[in-house]
């Protein structure tokens, strides 16, 4: 009950509220006897005191009517509707009046039930209202506050804003009166910058000038102490002009005595060869030379034959033949050749003799060089030579030897031009060493043209040399290509003949004179006999070849009409070089080992055959030529 409120005036000692209270709290607990007895007063008395006494309890009710507007018409109201039916209880009927006063109790008391819940759920909801408007209330100071101080913030800003606008509206005059400072101090700038630029320039120009000033001062410096020069190389020109006239006539009767000693020089060169090719003549232009090679280290402890050089064209050799052998006794046999090499004997020592051979290609003869000679007997080393300058072989020192007379020539008006090839002749097959490739075109000796005089092999490559040094590239690239043909054909380069051909042509437009000759050098096939027999079959190619030669050299010896050149390749080849226009030189190479010694017999007997022959007197290649 402590969280009922209390009405607004309704104060306790008021006599009819607390009455009503009493009435309630004894209604609620059963009635006292001085309750009943106050009650039955009042229900006696007329009905104006029962209006008063109402009108007593009425403020409480109204007050409920109040705080339930809403409610539906009280059990109270209905109460005080109800007189009617108890003024039809008859007034001394006490019991019915006190049985409906008692109902009217319970209603009243059921009511004032209702009305206390009410009055608290009013109470609980004033007291949330009171506490909303109450918050409400402080909101809204503090809204009003915020709004006050939004309101004074406005105000401040708007008062800022026209303070900034009216600061914008004068920065914007100086920015413009700035912009257009700035403009005229462009203007100012770049005028500056183009006077600057222009004085640059001029600045440029002035030490230009001076510079020319100073190199032409310089100049007139230099022109002065050139004329000065002038004056003194005019004097002396003058004088010189004097010497050379002088001079003039000097060289013109110089000259003169030049032309008569070139003509005595020409008639001389032309005594010479005709003196040297007389001396050939002389000496046969089949000539035979004999080299006997040195023992190799490795060869020391083989048995030697007997050798004795008779005298600078004899040898002899001799085998003493074991007792019980069946041919004992001494085998004694001497040859004699155009000149005998000794293994003392230097490839320099035989180039000295060889070279007159050479002399006459030059000359314009044809020549054939070639050594013969079984396998291993230095034929190779002869021709071609070792390593090194001072063992360079024939070939190498006659092109060296070509090349030292081209000059000389030269100054005799004589132009040359030397062409090399290079051929194997294995098994009857020429073979191009200049041609590396497996599947060769096939070669075959052809006439240049009907007389037959000259011949070209097909498809033979022919290169143009201008120097020594070309040459030896193209020589080294043949022996290169021989000793490939040998790995695959086991030995093959000792069973082949090998020809190096020099072709020599010569112009001399002053005494419209030419000339080509050949140089032949060969290298010739092992001539001893074969063994297995594959070497049988090349052994027959062998000789038959080397017997065709030595055929061809006897026919040429007896002055025979018919030479058998064309009976093998090797002959048919060297048919230029071998006939009465032409000069050959035979190298016959030999061993003294005592196994070879009948191999080196058959070599001998051989080169003997060829010193014996004596050819026609050779003929030179010369011919006379009105113009090119
Ligand atoms: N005069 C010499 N002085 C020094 N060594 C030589 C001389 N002659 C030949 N020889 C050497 O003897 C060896 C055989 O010589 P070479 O190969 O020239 O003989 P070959 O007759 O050409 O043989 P093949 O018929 O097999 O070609 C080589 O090692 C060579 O260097």
């Amino acid at each position: 009950m402590s969280r009922i409120p209390k009405l607004p005036g309704a104060k306790e000692n008021k006599p009819g509220f607390s009455n009503i209270r009493n009435i309630t709290r004894t209604i609620g607990n059963g009635l006292s006897d001085v309750d009943k007895k106050a009650l039955l007063l009042n229900h006696t008395k007329p009905s104006s005191t029962i209006t008063s006494g109402t009108s007593v309890a009425a403020p409480r009710l109204k007050r409920a009517a109040s705080a339930n507007a809403v409610a539906p018409p009280s059990k109270a109201a209905k109460v005080e509707r109800k007189p009617s039916v108890s003024a039809r209880i008859p007034p001394y009927d006490y019991k019915a009046r006190f049985n409906d006063l008692v109902e009217k109790h319970k209603v009243i008391k059921s009511e004032l039930t209702s009305l206390n819940t009410k009055y608290i759920e009013v109470s609980d909801d004033y007291e949330k209202y009171k506490e909303l408007a109450d918050n409400s209330l402080k909101e809204t100071s503090i809204l009003k506050d915020k709004l006050q101080n939004c309101l004074r913030e406005l105000r401040q800003i708007t008062a800022d804003h026209d303070s900034l606008k009216l600061d914008n509206a004068l920065q914007k005059r100086e920015l413009d009166d700035l912009h257009n400072k700035t403009k005229i101090l462009e203007d100012v700038t770049n005028s500056l910058k183009i006077k600057s630029m222009e004085n640059d320039r001029l600045e440029l120009e002035i030490n230009d000038l001076s510079r020319r000033h100073k190199s032409l001062q310089e100049e007139n410096e230099a022109i002065r102490v050139l004329n000065e020069h002038l004056k003194k190389v005019s004097a002396e020109h003058e004088k010189l002009q004097e010497d050379h006239k002088c001079a003039l006539e000097l060289i013109k009767k110089t000259q003169t005595h030049r032309d008569a000693l070139q003509n005595i020089i020409d008639t001389m060169y032309k005594d010479q060869r005709i003196l040297r090719n007389t001396i050939q003549d002389l000496k046969g232009n089949i000539r035979v030379y004999c080299r006997v090679r040195p023992p190799l280290e490795s060869e020391t402890n083989k048995p030697l034959y007997n050798l004795h050089v008779v005298d600078a064209c004899t040898i002899e050799i001799e085998k003493i033949e074991l007792l019980n052998s069946a041919r004992k006794g001494k085998s004694q046999h001497t040859f004699s050749f155009d000149g005998i090499f000794t293994p003392h004997s230097s490839q320099e020592d035989v180039f000295a003799k060889v070279s007159s051979m050479v002399q006459s290609a030059l000359d314009g003869y044809n020549v054939c060089i070639f050594a013969y000679g079984q396998t291993g007997s230095g034929k190779t080393y002869t021709m071609e030579g070792g390593n090194g300058l001072a063992e360079y072989g024939i070939i190498p020192r006659s092109i060296n030897m070509i090349f030292e007379c081209m000059a000389e020539l030269k100054e005799m008006g004589w132009e040359l031009s030397i062409k090399a090839s290079f051929l194997e002749i294995y098994n009857e097959v020429i073979y191009d060493l200049l041609d590396s490739s497996k599947d060769q075109e096939s070669h075959d000796i052809k006439m240049v043209n009907s007389k037959g005089s000259e011949l070209y092999v097909s498809n033979l490559r022919e290169e143009e040399v201008k120097s020594s040094h070309d040459f030896i590239r193209l020589l080294i690239f043949a022996q290169r290509n021989r000793q490939t043909a040998a790995t695959l054909n086991n030995e093959r380069s000792s069973r082949s003949h090998s020809v190096a051909q020099v072709k020599i042509s010569a112009i001399n437009e002053k005494r419209k004179e030419k000339f080509t000759s050949n140089l032949n050098l060969v290298d010739l096939a092992g001539s001893e006999s074969g063994k297995t027999t594959q070497r049988m079959g090349e052994t027959k190619h062998i000789n038959r070849s080397l017997s065709e030669l030595s055929k061809v050299i006897l026919s040429l010896q007896t002055n025979q009409s018919h030479i058998p050149y064309r009976n093998s390749k090797l002959t048919h080849l060297l048919m230029p070089s071998l006939g009465g226009n032409s000069k050959t030189l035979m190298l016959v190479n030999i061993n003294q080992f005592d196994d070879n010694f009948n191999e080196t017999l058959n070599s001998l007997r051989f080169a003997t055959n060829v010193n014996s022959c004596k050819t026609t007197k050779a003929k030179k290649n010369l011919t006379l030529f009105d113009g090119f």
